[in-house]
């Protein structure tokens, strides 16, 4: 029998330690089972060079939690230890490990993932007992036993245990929870799930005579030969999908997959799946699990993989990623740099040959990978300079283009006058139907953008390609979305304006949250009569500071959206309105056209004589004629205004036209809705 104290200088630290790491208590289970495996892994590779000769037999590692008695024990058939190797690692080796993990907390860098191996044992136990036969058999059975203060007892035991070890945690009160076998198989196959040696969990159970009953047989909870240790040319698809299945039961199949597989200059394997993506990929992030040598580490892996990449599935293994540190760390790691780096890398080669050997398979996944490639594009420098080659544009009509094949495709046809190339775009092809077959009618084609990610895609495009700007199909009437030298000459005169606009403005939807204002156009005849566009530059402003939040997103998001009914000057139904306008003012719009015209005759004069004086020397008289004159203008403008809304407000005609735009913009709704149907149903019947 040996007494001792272990090599521990600090004071005791195992009641700091069980306060500390109360957080992530479960990976005592991981830490203890992959000390099983990797003695069971050091037996075998024994076997393998000839230094160990006996029979290798069974070499489970059983897991068994006994509620009634609160324990929890972990049984290898592993290399086992001989006392003075309990000794070295144990009292030694393992606790000053512990110890150096406790200065480094004081140092308050440790958040996280730590390794404190069969140290954190006493997270959960308020003793913990070894009972180990090691492999050299001449050596006795060694029990050690420690109750979580620094002294600990080692004894030899007369009666012999095969070999290998027991690690038998005699739980606290607050841990019992461990004691429950369904509660252990959990974390089992949480961060045991493919761990190379079958561990044994309780025994698989049968359906029989009302109840499950326990079998003979061990339940084994993990897979010892994970795929993405085979060899990728051995792999089939079907494979790849059926572990895909295994990881994420219940999802969709994955789009493809990668296989990685690197020894050089660190060690990496893994197979990263691209998942489908529904609607909101915030909860499909994460999904990566991390392993070293098959053990788990963390399913959350910002920092080792590029952001964009989180949003891939899968499995990444290697023991190049130190584990047992903060993510902070883990983020300035040079080894963990080059392992993203090299990721994204192959993410980005193998979407290029996927692009350059099946194109059409490409394209066909294109709309569910197009999220991926964007976020990596606006995120990812070095990306983006690579997914130059595969990034892809689709029209309406379903033609999917390279950025360099849509540029060569447009460029003739829609490069305005300063020289830009002008894309134009719908977020939404079947309710701004009428914008599209507009632009279409000019010889334009129509990208289809209607992604979650498209408006940070057109800000990065625009932004590189300075030659070249996005602009959004109902940004402005199909005439002037590119502005080209040949502009159509306009029917109504400005004077014929000023009569029109009071008309149109007399039919204007009253929502306080929407601004209109009325703009006339010079457009084909055969153009829609009335359209209602909203301005490119602002909706970007408005859309910009709604995803940025803070301040600024609040002044915008409480400014009206504004739109422009721009009325097609040319159109023959306006022609007529102006017509039927001017019939019903009779003579009485001539006279106070005439006066208009006359008081600002005598304005304009007045204002010529005067136009030398400062403000100060114009005589008393002077003054009162210029106020008069003005107000005068004023009044009479006024009246005509007035008089034409009153004509205007009962103009069905105008009415109809503007419902008729606001319901190609999807905009007609509820009372609106209802009264231009009825009203439609009157002027069909007349
Ligand atoms: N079941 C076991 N069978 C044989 N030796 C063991 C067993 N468990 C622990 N040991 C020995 O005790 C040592 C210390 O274990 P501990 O888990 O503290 O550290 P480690 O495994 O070396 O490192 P890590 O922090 O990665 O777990 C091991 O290196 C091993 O030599």
């Amino acid at each position: 029998m040996q007494n001792g104290k272990i090599g521990v200088t600090t004071e005791n630290i195992f009641p700091i330690i069980k306060k500390f790491l109360y957080s992530d208590h479960e990976i005592f289970l991981r830490e203890l089972v992959s000390n099983a495996v990797d003695a069971t892994q050091k037996l075998k590779t024994l076997a393998s060079t000839g230094d160990y000769a006996g029979e290798l037999g069974d070499l489970t590692v059983h897991v068994t939690a006994d509620a009634a008695a609160r324990t929890l024990t972990i049984s290898d058939a592993g290399i086992g230890m001989t006392a003075e190797e309990v000794d070295r690692y144990i009292n030694q080796i393992a606790f000053s490990g512990a110890e150096e993990f406790m200065s480094k907390y004081k140092n308050q860098n440790i958040i996280g993932h730590f390794g404190l191996g069969f140290y954190s044992a006493f997270m959960v136990a308020d003793r913990v007992e070894i009972v180990t036969q090691s492999y050299r058999e001449e050596a006795p059975t060694v029990v050690w036993s420690c109750g979580g203060t620094p002294e600990f007892t080692m004894t030899e035991r007369a009666e012999k245990r095969s070999r290998g070890t027991d690690i038998i945690l005699y739980l606290s009160e607050e841990s019992a929870e461990f004691a429950d076998q369904s509660r252990i198989r959990g974390m089992l196959r949480k961060y045991c799930r493919f761990l190379p040696i079958p561990i044994a969990c309780g025994k698989v159970q049968e359906w029989k005579d009302g109840k499950y009953v326990d079998t003979e047989r061990d339940d084994i909870v993990n897979d010892t030969d994970p795929l993405w240790t085979h060899n990728p040319a051995d792999v089939t698809d079907e494979q790849y999908r059926e572990f895909y299945r295994k990881l994420y039961p219940g999802s969709d199949d994955p789009l493809f997959w990668i296989h990685l597989n690197i020894d050089y200059p660190f060690h990496l394997t893994g197979i990263l799946y691209f998942p489908k993506i529904h609607n909101n990929f915030e909860i499909q992030k994460n999904r990566i699990q991390l392993y070293s040598n098959q053990v788990y580490v963390t399913d959350s892996v910002e920092g080792i993989v590029p952001e964009f990449l989180t949003l891939l599935h899968g499995v990444i293994d290697s023991p190049d990623i130190p584990l047992n540190v903060s993510r902070s760390y883990l983020q300035s790691d040079g080894n963990v740099r080059k392992i993203s780096g090299y990721i994204t890398r192959k993410v980005a080669d193998k979407l290029q040959e996927l692009f350059n050997t099946a194109r059409a398979d490409f394209e066909g996944k294109w709309d569910d990978l197009k999220i991926f490639i964007e976020y990596g594009i606006v995120t990812d420098e070095k990306f983006a300079e690579k997914a130059e080659g595969f990034m892809l544009l689709k029209n309406t009509a379903g033609s999917y283009f390279t950025l360099a094949e849509y540029r060569d495709k447009v460029k003739e046809n829609q490069t305005d006058r300063n020289g830009t190339v002008i894309y134009i775009y719908t977020d939404d092809a079947v309710g701004k139907h009428s914008f599209v077959r507009g632009a279409e009618e000019k010889g334009y084609d129509v990208l289809l953008m209607d992604g979650q990610l498209d408006n940070h895609f057109v800000s990065w495009y625009e932004n590189k390609e300075k030659g070249c700007r996005f602009v959004r199909v109902d940004s402005d009437v199909a005439e002037r979305l590119i502005d080209k030298e040949t502009n159509m000459s306009m029917s109504l005169s400005s004077e014929q304006q000023d009569i029109m606009r009071p008309v149109f403005e007399s039919q204007l939807p009253t929502d306080q949250k929407i601004f209109y204002n009325i703009a006339f156009e010079a457009m084909a005849p055969t153009d829609a009569p009335v359209t209602i566009t909203q301005d490119e530059y602002m909706r970007r402003m408005k859309e910009m500071a709604a995803m940025s939040g803070g301040g600024m997103s609040q002044f915008y998001s409480q400014m009206p959206d504004n739109y422009t009914i721009a009325v097609n000057a040319n159109h023959p139904l306006v022609i007529d309105i102006l017509g039927e306008v001017e019939n019903e003012y009779g003579e009485k719009l001539k006279t106070i056209n005439k006066k208009i015209e006359t008081a600002q005759k005598q304005q304009a004069n007045l204002n010529e004589l005067i136009k030398d004086k400062k403000e100060a020397d114009l005589t008393e008289e002077e003054k009162q004629q210029r106020d008069d004159l003005a107000k005068k203008v004023d009044d009479l403008r006024g009246q005509r205004t007035a008089r034409l809304k009153e004509i205007g407000a009962g103009n069905s005609l105008v009415k109809q036209l503007i419902d008729l735009a606001l319901l190609s913009n999807g905009m007609l709704k509820g009372e609106q809705l209802t009264n231009f149907i009825k009203r439609s149903v009157e002027l069909i019947g007349k």
